[in-house]
């Protein structure tokens, strides 16, 4: 079952338009990741999704209920994390949480329990430290715990980690990792990696269409190729290896102890490659095995 069905979507601001025909699933349960350039218009559908901007054309369901611009019922069962939370500074999370918490009309019996199981789950100290003190990483983190406070069906995450540096990336993609199976979570972001660590499907934005959709792991097997990369000891080497093999046409002499092979998709040239180097009696200094990344994907899809 799907938790977000989005079909054939189109939203134009003044003569730009930005969507042009947006259409896809969301499934329950998956860590899904919304990719795209800058400006290409993620944060626009993630608007249209919150029913926080009219849309020109299409339609948005959420669990089975359709999305209606200005009425916010299909947001009771969403969690949304804006790319730069705002707090009260002077406050502690647990503090601002508690908050947060009886503005939302939250059964006050159950206040206490859900902000320390939030807080367990964004790791965050239960502490006096106040939010005034907390680094990016940790303020994103507490946004993440604030969307989860109402334990929503589905979060929705916009550019969570732009501004993170390496570990606090790290540490809330593992946060985010951790609900596969359990929350409908969107990632929207930029930064291909980041999707490629912790979401099992993609859709990705580009001219204003959705120009790969599926899971990732099927879409880096079928799409986009596979290479080889072999350092020779030095170029005589190289010269004889090319003479004993009959590469494919697209090899390319990289330069002159260095060669990278393309494998075509459903294509498996590693066992030749090792048999020819055997047949020349040449040992590489290296032989590597490149895996297509998403990004290779995306490259191929806009080609
Ligand atoms: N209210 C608005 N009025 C006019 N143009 C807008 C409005 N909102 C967004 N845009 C334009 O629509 C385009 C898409 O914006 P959007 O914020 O959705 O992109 P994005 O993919 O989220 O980008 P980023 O990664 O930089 O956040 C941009 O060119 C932006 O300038």
């Amino acid at each position: 079952m799907d938790a977000i069905t989005i079909s054939h979507f189109q939203k134009s601001f003044g003569s730009k338009s930005i969507l042009k025909d947006v259409t896809f699933s969301v499934p329950q349960g998956s860590i899904f990741g919304f990719a795209g350039e800058n400006g290409v218009g993620k944060t626009t559908t993630m608007k249209m999704i919150l029913g926080l901007l009219k849309s020109d054309h299409g339609q948005i369901i959420i669990n089975g209920q359709q999305v209606r611009y200005g009425h916010s019922v299909t947001n009771r069962f969403i969690g949304y994390l804006p790319d730069v939370p705002a707090f009260y500074p002077y406050m502690t999370a647990r503090q601002y949480l508690q908050l947060t918490a009886a503005v939302s009309g939250m059964a006050s019996s159950q206040v206490d329990r859900q902000v320390t199981s939030v807080l367990k789950l964004v790791q965050l100290k239960d502490d006096r430290t106040k939010i005034s003190g907390y680094s990016r990483g940790m303020k994103q983190r507490l946004g993440m715990a604030v969307a989860m406070l109402n334990q929503p069906d589905i979060l929705i995450c916009d550019e969570p980690t732009s501004a993170l540096d390496p570990l606090g990336r790290k540490a809330f993609l593992d946060i985010l990792a951790s609900l596969s199976g359990k929350t409908t979570v969107i990632f929207s972001s930029h930064i291909l990696s980041d999707i490629e660590r912790v979401c099992d499907r993609v859709a990705i934005l580009h001219d204003g269409r959705i120009q790969v959709l599926g899971k990732i792991s099927t879409l880096t097997q079928n799409h986009a190729k596979r290479s080889f990369q072999i350092e020779f000891v030095d170029s005589t080497d190289l010269e004889r290896f090319l003479i004993q093999t009959d590469l494919p046409k697209e090899s390319d002499k990289q330069t002159r102890t260095m060669l990278t092979i393309q494998e075509q998709p459903g294509q498996s040239i590693g066992d030749d490659l090792l048999a020819d180097l055997s047949k020349a009696r040449i040992v590489p200094k290296r032989f590597q095995r490149f895996e297509p990344s998403l990004e290779d994907v995306f490259l191929e899809a806009i080609k």
